[in-house]
């Protein structure tokens, strides 16, 4: 594990760590953000950030600014990149598969089923890495965590949080993709990376996880109503299911917002002070 940057911010500290992983078969950076609490010594909560298409770790610790406000709650933030990555692994030309676009699964077709294993790496390798660093630091932790997302990374976190129920106490997602298998970028990449049999499509699609889930852990999402991506997106289907089966969604569509970052940076605040009452309380 090698620490490749480090700025103070907030009275915290934003980093970027290198470590090899034995999931994907590659190196791999994720951002790592430690509010001032943590530096003191006091035990904080955990949250990840799955960001979407085209992203590294970088995106999400440059442009959402959520490190004001998680100085302030004292959440530790965790920002993986979004694909294996390198020379050896596989790619696509196409910014919507391949590196860019893990997705959050474990593939199990050929080229990609050997690297394309995002979804252990999030659930399990990084948070055992995570846990050695941090004791090695001398950060202490609650032992409660979240997760949240922007499009495919909302994906990520509304299916990886309902297929491992337990494993996390609070989510949210920024205009999530909740049906991937019935969307272009859904079906292009569940054909890619996991073949053609639907139930294997419906195993990583939030909204078909939804009926089924162990936990009713409460969900925000915010969808910008100009989001250039919104058929890709349909959050409406959530939102059915959800009042279908009872499952607490708090869905907020906000009037005037894209798919950016700049939306995402709009409503980060509130998305934190979500996790931190969840994870906290
Ligand atoms: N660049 C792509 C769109 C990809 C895109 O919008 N990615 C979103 C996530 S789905 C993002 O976060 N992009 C990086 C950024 O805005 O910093 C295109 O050519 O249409």
């Amino acid at each position: 594990m090698q620490r490749t940057e480090h700025h103070a911010s907030f009275g915290g500290r934003q980093e970027v760590w290198q470590h090899t992983s034995t999931t994907l078969g590659c190196d791999m950076k994720f951002g790592l953000y430690l509010p001032p609490a943590a530096l003191a010594g006091e035990a904080c909560p955990l949250l990840y950030w799955l960001s979407g298409l085209t992203c590294t770790e970088q995106n999400f610790i440059t442009k959402a600014g959520a490190q004001q406000v998680a100085a302030e709650l004292g959440l530790i933030l965790i920002a993986p990149d979004t694909s294996p990555r390198g020379d050896n692994v596989p790619n696509d030309p196409a910014y919507d598969l391949g590196q860019g676009a893990g997705f959050y699964l474990n593939a199990t077709q050929a080229p990609w089923a050997k690297n394309y294993r995002m979804e252990d790496y999030v659930v399990d390798e990084l948070p055992t890495a995570l846990a050695a660093l941090l004791a090695q630091q001398g950060v202490k932790t609650t032992g409660r965590q979240g997760i949240f997302g922007h499009s495919m990374g909302g994906h990520g976190a509304l299916t990886l949080a309902l297929r491992h129920p337990g494993r996390y106490q609070s989510l949210s997602a920024f205009a999530p993709i909740v049906a991937p298998r019935l969307v272009p970028w859904g079906q292009k990449v569940f054909t890619a990376y996991l073949g053609d049999d639907p139930a294997a499509w419906a195993a990583h699609d939030a909204v078909s996880l939804i009926a089924t889930a162990q936990d009713r852990l409460p969900i925000l999402v915010d969808q910008g109503t100009d989001d250039e991506f919104l058929k890709q997106l349909q959050p409406e289907l959530l939102q059915a299911e959800c009042d279908q089966v009872g499952h607490p969604l708090t869905l907020r569509m906000q009037p005037g917002y894209d798919h950016s970052y700049y939306f995402i940076a709009s409503f980060m605040g509130d998305h934190l002070r979500h996790h931190a009452t969840a994870l906290r309380g």
